[in-house]
């Protein structure tokens, strides 16, 4: 079965939000969303490759989870400098992290955002969005147009939002600290995350703008703990079979080999033979 993705608009975003800051404070949001940011990041632009890092960072919570992230990513051995400003060097670095707006943007960008995106729209270097590729309007039922940020990659916070539903990139979804009744009460629904990893690949994801929904092909996803214990147990019992198969069959080619294949009625057989054959010996007196 696959598996559909729940996409939040802008206002129902706000109301997670809403909720998440009444069960853990702005540092504690910002560390864990910067944290799972990171490891999704250092998942898909693996060092050494993408050593060189710059962050971009907005004035919102968009900017302060990229903050996050960026200390995060260096504890993890990327190179990410703090600048203040736009670096005159932009293109020698290997990966781009775009944390300037989230779901709160409305547009158009004021200054100085729109030199900003523009900046990042013209530069060669790989391009990753954190949550929202940022000057995308988060509810648009459209794609965006040609002077929108293509970003190469996006990790989706806690959900996608609606305007994922016009990305077609290397697609993540990082964190996992809405409490589970709370993604029930909200029909998140959100796909399994393979043991106590902070963010899951969103690979065989089929987005369709008409449907105006996403789903995960079912065979594209991590298998749920008591799925994968099942078939590791079915498949140590197929395993053992085809072992045994194979150990008899070889001791059956080998006792051929030295003329010793075991058949009960042909052992019999022999042993009446050679009871026999003593027998008569006997009585002939030999
Ligand atoms: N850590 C966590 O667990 C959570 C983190 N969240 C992050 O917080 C983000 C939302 O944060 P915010 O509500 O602060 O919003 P944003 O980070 O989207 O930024 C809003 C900021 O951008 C400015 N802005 C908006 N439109 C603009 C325009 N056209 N031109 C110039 N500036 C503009 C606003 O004045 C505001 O300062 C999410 O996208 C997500 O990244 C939230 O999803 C909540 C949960």
């Amino acid at each position: 079965m696959p598996h559909t993705l729940k996409l939040l608009s802008a206002a129902e975003a706000s109301s997670l939000d809403d909720e998440l800051r009444r069960l853990f404070s702005e540092a504690q949001l910002a560390e864990l969303a910067g944290f799972a940011f990171a490891s999704a990041i250092a998942a898909e632009y693996e060092l050494p490759r993408y050593a060189r890092v710059l962050v971009v960072l907005g004035a919102g919570a968009n900017g302060r989870d990229g903050m996050a992230a960026a200390r995060h990513l260096a504890a993890f051995g990327y190179a990410v400098p703090i600048l203040r400003a736009w670096p005159a060097n932009a293109s020698s670095y290997e990966l781009l992290v775009d944390a300037v707006f989230g779901h709160r943007y409305t547009p158009p960008p004021r200054p100085p955002f729109a030199a900003l995106l523009a900046a990042l729209r013209a530069s060669a270097v790989p391009l990753v969005s954190l949550d929202v590729p940022s000057g995308w309007p988060v509810d648009a039922d459209a794609p965006p147009d040609g002077a929108a940020l293509a970003p190469h990659g996006l990790v989706s916070l806690l959900a996608p939002k609606r305007c994922a539903l016009h990305f077609d990139g290397a697609h993540l979804l990082a964190g996992r600290h809405v409490p589970p009744p709370l993604a029930a009460r909200l029909g998140l629904h959100p796909p399994h995350f393979a043991a106590a990893a902070p963010f899951v690949r969103l690979e065989g994801l089929r987005c369709d703008a008409a449907e105006g929904r996403c789903t995960l092909r079912a065979d594209a996803l991590p298998l749920p703990p008591s799925f994968s214990a099942a078939a590791a147990v079915f498949s140590a019992c197929i395993s053992l079979v085809l072992l045994a198969y194979a150990v008899g069959a070889l001791a059956r080619s080998e006792c051929r080999l030295f003329g010793l294949l075991w058949r009960p009625g042909l052992s019999h057989a022999r042993h009446r033979d050679d009871a026999a054959t003593r027998s008569s010996t006997r009585d002939a007196g030999l």
